[in-house]
């Protein structure tokens, strides 16, 4: 069973945690898109089973966190986000509901998660455009210009790194959720052409120990 109350109230305790402000369209999109993902796991798998009645505090809050985080370069206008390996759309889809006016690329290789993202925008009205290809042939014929790339869960630190290369040497910025030993997952080789930033969310503001460990690391090429 899914504990809508529960998650409503435990959506809405964070979004006013984080100081975001959204209305209650938006809000009812994430809970109706939690229920998709719930929906959908049974045929495809989107998340772990363990997670289906914590969607809401395991993958739309840290989802969250990135918009916290990017909203403040958003000031003067609006960012261009290539989210790499979406999976079920984490944290594209939290991103394109809470920040409509952001252009979201949510891409994925597999043809499955890529036709439930084309469902949850189509249901939900949701403005994203969706690609079922895998990162490296995406880079190859890439006519976009991002701002950002985000990524969840896809690889480790070291590996993503290496995997997004082309767009940081186009001085593209990637953000990421990490545990806080993540420099355990890196080459300290990459340390000589990549800058990584630790930003990491007040312990007080969280109630779920889950999220307590966690934090976001910005990664960004060096120049000279
Ligand atoms: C563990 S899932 C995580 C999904 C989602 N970001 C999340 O946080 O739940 C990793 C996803 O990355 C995708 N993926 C892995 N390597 C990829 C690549 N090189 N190009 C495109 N997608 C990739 C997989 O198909 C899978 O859906």
């Amino acid at each position: 069973m899914f504990h809508v109350e529960q998650n409503i109230n435990l959506l809405k305790e964070y979004l006013q945690r984080l100081d975001i402000h959204i209305d209650r369209v938006q809000v009812e999109r994430l809970l109706a898109y939690a229920q998709l993902i719930k929906e959908w796991n049974r045929k495809v798998h989107l998340i772990s089973k363990n997670d289906v009645e914590r969607v809401v505090e395991r993958h739309i809050i840290p989802s969250l966190f990135f918009e916290k985080y990017l909203s403040r370069f958003s000031e003067h206008g609006v960012l261009r986000i290539l989210d790499v390996g979406t999976g079920a759309g984490l944290p594209g889809i939290v991103l394109a509901i809470v920040e409509p006016q952001w252009k979201l690329v949510l891409l994925d290789s597999s043809r499955k998660k890529t036709l439930f993202l084309r469902r949850v925008c189509a249901e939900l009205e949701v403005d994203a455009h969706v690609v079922c290809e895998r990162y490296e042939k995406f880079v190859e014929g890439a006519r976009d210009e991002f701002d950002w790339i985000v990524a969840r869960a896809v690889a480790p630190l070291g590996e993503l790194i290496t995997l997004v290369r082309p767009h940081l040497e186009r001085g593209v910025r990637l953000l990421t959720i990490k545990g806080l030993d993540f420099m355990d997952e890196l080459d300290g080789t990459l340390l000589k052409e990549f800058r990584l930033s630790a930003w990491r969310f007040d312990k007080d503001l969280m109630i779920e120990d889950y999220l307590k460990n966690k934090c976001l690391v910005k990664v960004e090429k060096l120049y000279g």
